[in-house]
């Protein structure tokens, strides 16, 4: 009696498509259909052919806030005001910050993401963990994968911790990338004390003075992210990085000269012309609710295009772990009740590892699962 042939597996099942899909942009960009895991919804997908405005920024000038010129510190937080209570974004220019250690560090994630995958993945981010490689993050979402490649690491500002991201180039890339560890330990630092400048700005925007949030992250614990876009031959059909908001307090971003970020305001995407000489910097969450609701966070994405890579430095601002983000009693007025509990940074940040995928909703998702977690 002859051996029944084994049936032929069902298309959806058969071996080859069970293997993990890696996003490899080597490859993937020049293989005519892109995987269906990075093809968006359409109520997602972003409209190349009707271009986003331009979202109307205020250029806020730095240096003349820190000069402590009363007309313009008023005019500077004036105009922060403005921004962070309509959308939560607004350009830094005259910022201070050395030009060639900007664009050593655009340089630098330029050689990280030429790198073969094989060697990029020996700083493979694991699940759950929010440091690391990332490509496309295919083993962490199985739908609607953003079309780029990350590498994100811890910076501390507290003295114990002066050379944490040197070490963390050292430990997980080795001896040969010294280099790149000095490069951005020296970057990320530049990017904290900036944004206690930017502290002190938006404490006296809102009313409460220049010290009480450049105290809250003088010791931050925040998070330096490399974000590479390759170019996609199918721009229209997927998306660098998806809608959502910035779960951290602030965002300082600074963006190559390729456009490609877009804020979402009055129910319509803007893009944001790029801007080498400044940063783009936004409220995210956790500012929102130290603010009581006051500033907004906003949702915001990255489209892509089939010419060039894009990328950007993206510096997350985030308090120590256990500090408890609670508003100033000033921002807590009998007509304007608490919006958000309690909370510390640490506790969010692993329900945004662990429970939810950041997205348009994440901080109000993250209150009703503390409410339901404590009931
Ligand atoms: C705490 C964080 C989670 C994300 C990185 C960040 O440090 C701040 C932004 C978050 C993110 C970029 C929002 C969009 C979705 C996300 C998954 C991504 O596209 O990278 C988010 C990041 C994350 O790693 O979860
Ligand atoms: O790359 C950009 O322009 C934006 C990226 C972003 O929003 C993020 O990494 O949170
Ligand atoms: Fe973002």
């Amino acid at each position: 009696m002859p051996m029944p042939l084994p049936m032929p597996l069902p298309p959806s099942r058969r071996k080859d498509e069970q293997k993990p899909l890696v996003f490899d942009a080597s490859l993937l960009q020049h293989e005519l259909n892109i995987p269906p895991q990075f093809i968006w919804p359409d109520d997602e997908k972003p409209c190349p052919n009707k271009p986003s405005p331009p979202l109307l920024m205020p250029h806020i000038d730095l240096g003349s806030f820190r000069s402590g010129d009363p007309l313009a510190v008023s005019n500077a937080t004036r105009l922060a005001n403005e921004a962070c209570r309509r959308h939560g974004f607004f350009l830094v220019v005259n910022h201070g910050i050395d030009l060639s250690l900007i664009r050593e560090a655009q340089r630098t994630l330029v050689s990280f993401f030429a790198m073969p995958l094989s060697e990029k993945q020996r700083a493979q981010r694991q699940l759950g963990d929010h440091c690391g490689y990332a490509s496309s993050f295919t083993k962490r979402f199985s739908s609607k994968l953003p079309w780029k490649e990350t590498l994100s690491f811890r910076y501390c500002a507290d003295k114990k911790s002066s050379n944490i991201v040197e070490d963390y180039f050292l430990n997980v890339m080795g001896e040969n990338f010294r280099n790149f560890g000095r490069v951005y330990q020296e970057y990320s630092e530049a990017m904290s004390n900036l944004s206690l400048v930017i502290m002190e700005l938006l404490g006296m925007s809102l009313g409460i003075g220049p010290t009480h949030f450049r105290d809250f992250f003088e010791e931050n614990d925040s998070i330096m992210r490399l974000n590479y876009y390759p170019p996609c031959q199918k721009p229209d059909q997927t998306l660098g990085t998806g809608p959502h908001c910035d779960p951290t307090s602030l965002t300082i971003l600074h963006e190559d000269d390729v456009g490609g970020l877009e804020v979402f305001v009055d129910e319509k995407w803007h893009s944001i012309r790029p801007n080498s000489e400044a940063f783009v910097v936004n409220i995210g969450d956790t500012f929102m609710a130290l603010s009581n609701g006051v500033y907004k966070s906003c949702l915001h994405r990255a489209v892509v295009n089939n010419q060039t890579a894009r990328q950007s430095l993206a510096f997350f601002l985030s308090p120590k772990m256990d500090k408890v983000v609670s508003p100033p009693k000033e921002l807590i007025e009998s007509q304007y009740p608490r919006l958000y509990p309690d909370f510390t940074w640490s506790t969010f940040l692993e329900f945004t590892q662990k429970h939810y995928r950041a997205d348009k909703k994440t901080l109000d998702a993250f209150a009703n699962w503390l409410q339901d977690k404590n009931n």
